[in-house]
């Protein structure tokens, strides 16, 4: 009994001792090693604290941010939204101040790449294109990850779908899912986008006939690209579509609304609350996939082999194996996860914050209006060839892209040592490459960069005259650059030449311009805008 004893006293020490090595070998000296190595390098940095690393500071930072925002707002100064006697209104499109604060101010003492930390994960912080393209220009899409603290902390909303799988995983689900985004399938969804729209536009005009003319364009646009995502890509029903999307919306609000201490150990059991409540609401929206999937895989009906879901299902014509075996029924509801989500709400922002740009800027409606009467040759038309031609409108949507970006980060770990130059960046080193900064920087863009000018593209339609290749990233870089990024210009292209040909539109003075994040850049109060039928 006292050998037993004895024995299993030892068994348990000696697991809490690995147990307690291992926690403190992955909280502690790994990311200490990192941290050195990349110090050496001459990185500078704000000191951290352990365990929160940078958080108590970024809280800070931001809590003074919102705080001075809100005075100024009072005082109708730099993000409010003012308007004259004649009703024109103005925005303010500086900020990089407001939407990171703690970067724009760290970046005024350490430089443009600096190391910050988020509990006890080193982050390598960039937003100098130069240094962007040295570091990434040897590296294959398949040999960065994803750093894996954000991994774990998005899981219930991306599982391992083509956003955060890595490696051979990675190149295989690329390779399977690129091509129902050519040309002609994407040809093919675009009755499903008009549709979609039309109904959402009759709704509006209902609503103005009723005397409403205040619309919160943000909500309406958002719930319309989460029903052609739903329908276009999956097949679903508009009801189905539903409920998948209110239960992401709720899950991505009770994952980035609330105060979170992403990084810090075991942090999710300072609100476990939450942390069940995404869990479930994840089991939830994966049983509800994996029964559409089901209903998908036996169904005979023509029009689902067309959409994204019924290609993945397909045969391979090259091999001969179904799109069952090319991906499984856990991968498939990862990979519908991460459209749904990635499909719609992105899109969703770029036309968002272009109606507000354009609602201030009341010349570009009418000359995109021009340019639509021109090549689409009659009002009611959406020919997707035609509406892809719609070059002054693609300048608009990279402005916007360019100033509000609805993705405002790319993440990148290195899953190798990598040499920029003489410097070196060890293997497992995480990195957030800060678009929105990139997009506001004067050095980059010139004085006016915070200025609404389309025309930037008219001579350089890809980089706006950006002084750097690696500044404009609103789909990000390289061989993991936004695999949706067609069908998401037809879709931008079509909902906008349908709203511009059936409405005038401008600030509601309800609107409260404060852009924020939560994974997306959005408007924080929704998009308030005061419409009138042509
Ligand atoms: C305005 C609209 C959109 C923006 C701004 C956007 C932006 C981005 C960005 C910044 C990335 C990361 C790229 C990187 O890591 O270098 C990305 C990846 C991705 N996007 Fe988009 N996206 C948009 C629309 C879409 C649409 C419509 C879909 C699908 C229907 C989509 C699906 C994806 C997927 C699956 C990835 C992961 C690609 C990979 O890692 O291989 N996105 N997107």
């Amino acid at each position: 009994m006292g050998v037993l004893f004895q024995v299993l006293v030892f068994i348990f020490l000696g697991s809490f001792l690995h147990v307690i090595g291992r926690i403190l070998f992955s909280c502690w000296i790994s990311p200490s090693r990192t941290h050195l190595k990349l110090r050496k390098n001459g990185f500078g940095g704000p000191t951290p604290n352990f365990p929160l690393g940078n958080h108590k500071e970024i809280k800070r930072i931001s809590r003074k941010a919102a705080a001075s925002a809100s005075s100024s707002s009072n005082n109708n100064n730099i993000n409010a939204t003012t308007f004259s006697s004649s009703g024109f209104s103005k925005i303010s499109n500086d900020i990089h101040s407001s939407v990171f604060p703690y970067f724009s101010q760290w970046q005024k003492s350490h430089g443009k790449v600096f190391i910050y930390w988020l509990g006890t994960e080193p982050f390598l912080y960039i937003a100098d294109p130069d240094f962007l393209k040295e570091m990434s220009s040897g590296v294959m899409g398949k040999s960065w990850g994803k750093p894996r603290v954000f991994k774990h902390d998005r899981e219930p909303m991306f599982g391992n779908g083509l956003v955060m799988a890595e490696g051979d995983e990675w190149v295989h689900h690329r390779h399977v899912i690129t091509p129902a985004f050519s040309p002609a399938n994407l040809k093919a969804m675009s009755s499903l986008m008009v549709e979609s729209t039309t109904r959402m536009l009759d709704k509006w005009t209902a609503l103005i006939n009723s005397g409403n003319h205040e619309i919160d364009v943000e909500r309406e646009i958002t719930a319309t690209a989460g029903e052609i995502i739903a329908r276009a890509s999956f097949g679903m029903s508009y009801e189905n579509g539903s409920k998948v999307f209110e239960k992401l919306r709720a899950m991505q609000i009770t994952l980035f609304k609330s105060n979170r201490y992403v990084g810090v150990p075991f942090s999710k059991l300072i609100s476990p609350r939450k942390t069940m409540e995404a869990k479930k609401l994840g089991n939830e929206i994966d049983a509800l996939l994996s029964s559409i999937i089901k209903a998908h895989k036996s169904s005979n009906d023509a029009s689902s082999q067309k959409d994204l879901l019924g290609l993945l299902l397909q045969e391979d014509p090259v091999n001969g194996m179904s799109g069952t075996k090319m991906l499984t029924t856990r991968q498939l509801v990862d990979e519908c996860k991460t459209f749904f989500f990635g499909g719609h709400e992105t899109t969703a922002l770029a036309l968002s914050w272009t109606m507000l740009l354009l609602a201030t800027h009341p010349e570009w409606q009418n000359k995109l209006r021009e340019e639509i009467r021109e090549v689409t040759g009659d009002r009611e038309s959406t020919d997707f060839t035609k509406v892809a031609g719609l070059k002054k409108m693609g300048w608009v949507m990279n402005e916007v892209l360019r100033l509000y970006p609805p993705s405002p980060n790319v993440q990148r770990q290195a899953r190798e040592d990598i040499q920029v130059n003489e410097l070196l960046i060890p293997n497992g080193t995480n990195m957030w490459i800060d678009v929105v900064a990139m997009h506001h920087d004067p050095k980059l863009w010139g004085e006016d960069v915070n200025e609404f000018r389309p025309e930037r593209f008219r001579d350089d339609p890809l980089y706006g005259g950006c002084r750097h290749k690696m500044g404009f990233l609103p789909f990000g870089f390289g061989g993991r650059m936004c695999i949706g990024r067609n069908l998401m210009v037809m879709e931008y292209k079509t909902v906008l030449t349908l709203i511009l040909t059936r409405f005038s539109f401008s600030i509601s003075p309800a609107y409260n311009h404060s852009p924020a994040i939560m994974l997306s850049l959005r408007p924080a109060n929704g998009l308030q805008l005061i419409l009138q039928p042509l």
